[in-house]
């Protein structure tokens, strides 16, 4: 249904902000209009919601009060910065969206993936994004890299368990082969530049960029 929607999805440290990051700067250099945000947060109201979710303190949070919060904050999000952009004919670029909720949520939390995209079809009524970037790569290198970068704020989800993570890596890999024409998967156990090219070189493919 919308067009120029992309989005990036990977369990931690996958390095997703860091390939957004070269991409806004490729999009610059190109003068390619796009806006680049993420979930949950992008806009005050997302971002309150995400510093609810994501609070350590939060150790009760229920694992359903969770998913509608994600879901109210995508909904906002969408509503006040993604649908306005995408209709001024930008790309817009987003560092997670549903995909998210469902391998965290659905398949991590174990609500299950029906439950997760119900919810989130009231949230969403239709926008999905048309390219999904699946970064992908061991749960322990991934978040060895976020225990290496001394800048990152360690929030509540980067508190879970090894095996919850596993499980979340796990959830993206069904996704990606229930949804094999959106989700592209590329392997992030490479160097920024390698994986930055490849994902440049699927976006010239579809987009003529
Ligand atoms: N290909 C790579 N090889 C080695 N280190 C990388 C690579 N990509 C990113 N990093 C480093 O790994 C750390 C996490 O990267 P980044 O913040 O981009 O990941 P992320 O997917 O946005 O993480 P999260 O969603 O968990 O915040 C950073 O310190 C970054 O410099
Ligand atoms: C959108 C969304 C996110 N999450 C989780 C994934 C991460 O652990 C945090 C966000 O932190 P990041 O450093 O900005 O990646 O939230 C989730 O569980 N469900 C979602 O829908």
């Amino acid at each position: 249904m919308t067009e120029r929607f992309i989005t990036f999805e990977g369990p931690e440290g996958a390095g997703k902000t860091t390939i957004i990051n070269k991409l806004q700067q490729e999009l610059e250099n190109r003068s390619i209009p796009a806006i680049f945000t993420r979930e949950p947060g992008g806009i005050e109201i997302s971002e309150k919601i995400r510093s609810i979710i994501l609070d350590k303190e939060h150790t009760t949070m229920d694992g359903r009060t969770e998913a509608l919060l994600y879901a109210a904050a995508r909904r906002q999000h969408l509503v006040e910065k993604v649908i306005p952009s995408l209709k001024e004919g930008k790309y817009v670029i987003c560092d997670r969206f549903i995909d998210s909720s469902l391998a965290y949520q659905g398949y991590a939390r174990e609500i299950g993936l029906e439950d997760i995209f119900s919810i989130n079809s009231f949230a969403v009524d239709g926008y999905m994004p048309d390219t999904t970037f699946y970064l992908d790569l061991d749960v322990e290198a991934g978040l060895e890299r976020i225990n290496q970068n001394k800048d990152r704020e360690v929030n509540r989800l980067d508190l879970e368990t090894l095996s919850f993570h596993r499980k979340v890596r796990e959830g993206y890999l069904i996704l990606q082969e229930k949804f094999p024409e959106r989700i592209i998967k590329i392997d992030a156990n490479r160097t920024v530049s390698e994986v930055f090219k490849d994902v440049l070189y699927h976006l010239q493919r579809k987009y003529k960029l």
